[in-house]
């Protein structure tokens, strides 16, 4: 029998009540992620990727709408648990790391205490070992005079150490399932590298499963075994990160992959294509495919229901064209 899933993620749907209709801003999207593994969701901006990701964390504002076929965290059904069975899971089996620091740490409280809040909630521990913790963390992710750090107010800290401090706070239970969303955006570029480059060793060494929020194709490239490809609330293409660099079956993947540089194809000072178009509104019904005012390939049928097409290794793409139209050399 096959491992069962840490998450595993079916028709799920968020829909945003507007004064101008409902914004279908996630529109039945299916993954799974399996133990140890890294999803990262890639994307244009508002595709519905961090929406996607506060829903698996039950942290969606209330007043919007989400339904799903499953919803399950290591076989448990998330949809319908009381709060208190959700906050159990937070911060603990399953954690979030968000773009900006500021807006997750709490101004009014130590380092040192928020560092140690989720273990006291979480862990049969006392206040010196969640203090021990909190020191062995702060190493871990790079932070030194880790004790002195301890009684530091986030605002106390550069924006570099504040998110090193988030991924720290996220870690401390060890969870089994973590997501970052665009966890670097807020960073020096710079210090982005160093930053993930921390996350993707933790991760491995904890072998926790993560998903990963971003734009950035190149941190795709290099970190993810999956990757799910979002367009306009939907996932148009998924699978393995090979598949998706090598095979790219939907135009909008193709279109994406257009634009990143490319070691040894893209020539220096060479101009990278953007995708012309803009993304259609999701107000109201949206039918057919969403790409298709953007897309080279369009005709009469892609603005019907459009197949999902399948290979045996889990490739899917939702487009007319089942054939794997392959990237221009
Ligand atoms: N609380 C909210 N109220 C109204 N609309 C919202 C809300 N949150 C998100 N949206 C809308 O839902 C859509 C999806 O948003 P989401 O933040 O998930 O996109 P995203 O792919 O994460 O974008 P980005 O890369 O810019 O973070 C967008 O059109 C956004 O404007």
């Amino acid at each position: 029998m096959s491992e069962e899933p840490i998450l595993a993620v079916e028709g799920l749907t968020i829909d945003i009540p507007m004064a101008q209709g409902t914004l279908h801003a996630v529109r039945g999207i299916d993954f799974e992620l399996n133990r140890g593994e890294t999803l990262c969701i890639v994307g244009e901006s508002g595709s519905g990727k961090s929406l996607t990701s506060l829903a698996v964390m039950g942290l969606l504002p209330k007043r919007l709408e989400c339904t799903a076929r499953k919803l399950a965290f290591c076989g448990t059904e998330l949809q319908g648990l009381p709060p208190s069975a959700m906050r159990q899971l937070r911060g603990n089996r399953m954690a979030m790391i968000f773009q900006e620091p500021m807006t997750s740490l709490n101004p009014a409280y130590t380092i040192g205490d928020q560092l140690a809040e989720a273990l006291l909630l979480h862990r049969r521990v006392g206040k010196a070992e969640a203090r021990t913790r909190a020191v062995e963390l702060l190493g871990k992710v790079g932070i030194t005079a880790a004790e002195s750090r301890l009684s530091q107010y986030p605002h106390q800290l550069s924006g570099g150490l504040r998110q090193r401090v988030m991924i720290a706070m996220a870690l401390m239970c060890e969870p089994e399932l973590v997501i970052a969303d665009e966890p670097t955006t807020a960073l020096d570029v710079t210090i982005q590298a160093q930053i993930l480059r921390l996350l993707v060793d933790l991760q491995r060494e904890m072998n926790m499963a993560m998903i990963l929020v971003t734009h950035d194709l190149g941190v795709v490239a290099r970190v993810a075994d999956k990757v799910a490809v979002m367009y306009a609330g939907e996932v148009v293409e998924q699978g393995t990160a090979r598949e998706i660099f090598e095979n790219p079956s939907h135009p909008y993947t193709q279109g994406l992959l257009r634009c990143i540089p490319v070691p040894g194809r893209t020539k220096p000072g060479e101009h990278l294509g953007s995708i012309p178009g803009i993304v259609p509104s999701l107000i109201g019904k949206v039918e057919g495919c969403a790409f298709r005012t953007r897309c080279d390939l369009a005709e009469s049928a892609c603005a019907k229901p459009i197949p999902i097409h399948e290979t045996e290794g889990g490739h899917s793409w939702r487009c007319i064209h089942s054939h794997m139209d392959r990237m221009p050399a």
